[in-house]
């Protein structure tokens, strides 16, 4: 699987497993979300080209500072759970612009719906950050990228909590440019397309519609 990036840091990892229990509280879920994302969008980042530029420093003297090259990234939150990810990733962003993508998934035909989209001005210009914390099927990513293509969008990344094998293939077969973050590549989809071993509904446990 060419285009994964499989983030094994280890405070990546011992978070990603605190997500994973059954008694993880809303509370407790969301914040793990925002923290994983914030380590998670470090690494994602590591690629990201800079640029040397002249400033002054404190003597007064012209001295050589580097910064981040081209447009300011923007950030894509596939709606709801990657709203779970969003403050996350612009603690390490913090002057990124936020396009929204609104998908929910068919609950029986597993296909996604769209119900939103708003992109930020020269969108096209931009490189592109999605998140989403779960990569189940891949209809909801090839769906984004599709969308931000249609837009003029050439440099795009997915980061995402946990991929399944399925929905990887399905990413990587439709868009190869396409690179993909993720905490951790899990087993493989239950016959309801949930992730296994997988967080559950990451939607729900993140804006608490769920029962604990
Ligand atoms: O790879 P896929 O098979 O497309 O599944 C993954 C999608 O499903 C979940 O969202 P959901 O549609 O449940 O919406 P929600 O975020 O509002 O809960 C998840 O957050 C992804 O967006
Ligand atoms: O396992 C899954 C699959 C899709 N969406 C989720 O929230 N969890
Ligand atoms: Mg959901």
């Amino acid at each position: 699987m060419s285009n994964l990036h499989i983030i094994d840091h280890p405070l990546v990892q011992h978070k990603l497993s605190l997500m994973r229990q059954q008694d993880c509280s809303t509370y407790k879920f969301r914040t793990l979300t925002n923290e994983l994302a914030r380590l998670m969008a470090y690494e994602a980042t590591r690629d990201f080209p800079v640029e040397d530029f002249d400033m002054i420093g404190w003597e007064g003297n012209t001295i050589q500072g580097k910064q981040i090259k081209g447009k300011t990234v923007t950030i894509v939150p596939i709606l709801r759970a990657g709203i779970g990810m969003l403050d996350g990733v612009m603690d390490m962003l913090p002057t990124a612009k936020i396009s929204v993508v609104g998908l929910q998934r068919d609950e029986e035909t597993l296909q996604p719906v769209p119900y939103f989209d708003k992109f930020v001005p020269k969108v096209e210009e931009r490189p592109a950050l999605i998140i989403d914390p779960m990569l189940a099927t891949g209809g909801s990513m090839v769906a984004t990228i599709d969308l931000l293509k249609s837009k003029g969008c050439k440099d795009i990344k997915a980061l995402v909590i946990v991929a399944a094998p399925e929905g990887v293939k399905v990413v990587n077969d439709a868009h190869p440019d396409v690179k993909i973050f993720t905490a951790a590549l899990d087993s493989h989809l239950n016959e309801n397309g949930y992730i296994i071993p997988g967080l559950g509904d990451a939607g729900d446990k993140i804006f608490g519609t769920v029962h604990h």
